[in-house]
Parts: structure tokens; C-alpha cells; sequence
């Protein structure tokens, strides 16, 4: 894997103070990586500046101090390499499910003839559920159809690396569980790199390899990056078997409850920004502090009647 797709470098976000208030610095010194293929967290917080992270990712945003660098390449403004889901839906109120999508798609291959880029979107229509819908304007659509839509759109330009914030959260269970499958299924069988915020680390932990954890704002930084050491092969049905399931999911749901808190409040004297400790809670330590092997699947018990 390459493992500096994506570079983060010392970035801080400061927004001037107005009328005599000291100025916000909402994060600082944040220092990450992305490999390629990657599909990594963000969870913290409300404030401490996911959304402003992603935002400088997509070049939507520019950072107070720090670089990004994606392939090689200064982030210096939006580009179709990189796809953008938001909370809200930012859809073209005007156009059609399929026009909304197919301005994208003509966007990033304008030499596609007409029934290339239609059937391109229509696969992508197809696999967000959104079948029939085609040409419904957006005010005709519920909220989670609409965020669908935004989905389809991002995954059509199949760009390089895909920003999510938070696309999940206005979708009910079933439809949220449907498309966590099919982004599984898409990024595995793409390779494609994601940056995704979430607050659920049930979504985190099903999808994710790798997990940063920002402490508390003002002043957030990365307090750990938790390695997802759950085989990749997890399924929403049967990830929460997996011995290391719960080892993950409580050290996440400490980190927020207090940990988040305590380490803004105090951090670590030894602690350097640029090298963010990495942790693999979902491991068991020998006595030596290496990793034990997970203990073998034990057979559910048989039960002759
Ligand atoms: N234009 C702005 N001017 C001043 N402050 C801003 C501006 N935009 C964002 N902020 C502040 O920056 C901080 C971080 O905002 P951001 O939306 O990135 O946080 P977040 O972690 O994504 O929060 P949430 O989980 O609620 O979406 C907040 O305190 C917010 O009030």
C-alpha cells in the first residue's frame, strides 16, 4: 500500500476573533496520512473540526497553516479527483436525480457520448436504491433519497479519493445498512481511498481500517489513531463475533466519554504531533506487550433433539 496518498502536514485552522474576541483555533498541528486504498475515520466531538478538516481535504477550504498533498500534488482548490459527500445534500434544486448526476459524470469525461454517460449514471442510480426515481426533481424526494443521490454523484466520478461527512447519518437502519454494504463492496472491489466522518463507531469499525480520534476543542488535535485490527473480510452480520469487536468498540466509546476531554485538557508531555500514537485495542498483549493471536472460532455447540 502506498502510505502517503494523502499527506497532512502540521495543519491548524484559526478563525480571527470578532469584535474584541480572542481569535478560535480550532485545531492545530494535525498531522495524518492516507495509503492508497485506505478507508480511514474521523471521530471526536462536536466543534473540534471534522467538517473543517474535510473541507481543507476537498479544497473547499484553506488552512490557517499546514499542506495537504494528494498523489504528489499540493490540495490547492476542488477537483473532480476528489468526490464530496456532505450532511446536507447540495443538489441542484433544478435538475432531475439523473441530471443532477449526470452533470458530474459529463463534468469529469466531457468526451463520453450521450448514452455512455447515461448508462454510467444509471448504474450508479441503480445501486443506491434509487431505481424509478430518475426523474424526480430533488424537492420531490425524501431527505435520505436526496442524500442518496449526493452518493450516487460522488461515486460516479469514481475520483481518487472520496470525502465523506457524515453521509449516512439521515438515512433510516435499513437503507443505512444497504449502502454501508455496497461502499464495502465498491472500495474493495475499486480500491478506492476514503476520509469519512461518522459519530457512530459501530459505522466506524465496519468500515474503516484505521480510526483518528480528535480531542475536545478549542486547540483539538489527533490524540490516537486507532488501528481496526477486525479481519477485512467483516460483514455487518457478523462483525460484533469477532472477540476483538468489543476490545475496539469500548476503547472508542471511552476515548469519547472521557478520554477526549481529559487529553485536550492535559496532554501527554511526551507527546509529538507529527507522530501520532497508534493503537491496536482489539489485540491482546503478552507479557512482552506483543500481540497474541486471536483465539481460533469456537463451533457453536450442537444440540441433538
Ligand atoms: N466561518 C466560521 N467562522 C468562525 N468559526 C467557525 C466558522 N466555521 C466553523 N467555525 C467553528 O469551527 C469549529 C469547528 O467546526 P466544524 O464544523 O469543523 O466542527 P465538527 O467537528 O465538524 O462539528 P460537528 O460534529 O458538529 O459537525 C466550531 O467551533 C465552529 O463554530
Amino acid at each position: 500500500m502506498q502510505t502517503d496518498f494523502l499527506k497532512v502536514e502540521a495543519l491548524s485552522r484559526i478563525y480571527p476573533g470578532s469584535r474584541g474576541q480572542a481569535p478560535l483555533v480550532v485545531f492545530e498541528n494535525v498531522h495524518f496520512s492516507i495509503g492508497k486504498g485506505e478507508f480511514v475515520c474521523i471521530i471526536g466531538h462536536s466543534g473540534c473540526g471534522k467538517s473543517t478538516i474535510l473541507n481543507v481535504l476537498a479544497g473547499l477550504d484553506e488552512p490557517s497553516a499546514g499542506v495537504v498533498i494528494m498523489d504528489g500534488r499540493e490540495v490547492a482548490g476542488p477537483s473532480l479527483d476528489r468526490g464530496v459527500v456532505f450532511q446536507g445534500h447540495a443538489l441542484m434544486p433544478w435538475l432531475s436525480v439523473m441530471k443532477n448526476i449526470e452533470f458530474a459524470v459529463k463534468s469529469r469525461w466531457p468526451d463520453w457520448r450521450k448514452d455512455k454517460v447515461r448508462s454510467h449514471c444509471q448504474q450508479f442510480i441503480d445501486l443506491v436504491g434509487l431505481t424509478g426515481a430518475e426523474h424526480k426533481k430533488p424537492s420531490e424526494l425524501s431527505g435520505g433519497m436526496k442524500q442518496r443521490v449526493g452518493i450516487a454523484r460522488a461515486f460516479s466520478i469514481q475520483p481518487k479519493m472520496l470525502l465523506l461527512d457524515e453521509p449516512f447519518g439521515a438515512l433510516d437502519a435499513l437503507t443505512r445498512g444497504v449502502i454501508q454494504d455496497e461502499l464495502l463492496k465498491i472500495c474493495a472491489a475499486t480500491g478506492q481511498t476514503v476520509f469519512m466522518i461518522t459519530h457512530d463507531v459501530d459505522e466506524a469499525m465496519l468500515l474503516s481500517d484505521r480510526i483518528i480520534l480528535m480531542t475536545n476543542g478549542p486547540r483539538a488535535r489527533i490524540a490516537e489513531i486507532v488501528v481496526n485490527t477486525l479481519s477485512r473480510n467483516r460483514t455487518r452480520n457478523d462483525v460484533h463475533k469477532d472477540p476483538q469487536y468489543y476490545r475496539i468498540r469500548n476503547h472508542l466509546v471511552d476515548f469519547l466519554v472521557s478520554r477526549s476531554r481529559e487529553m485536550a485538557q492535559a496532554p501527554a508531555a511526551d507527546s509529538d504531533p507529527r507522530h501520532p500514537p497508534e493503537v491496536r485495542p482489539g489485540e491482546e498483549m503478552d507479557d512482552q506487550g506483543i500481540a497474541k493471536p486471536p483465539p481460533a472460532q469456537k463451533q457453536p455447540a450442537m444440540h441433538l433433539v
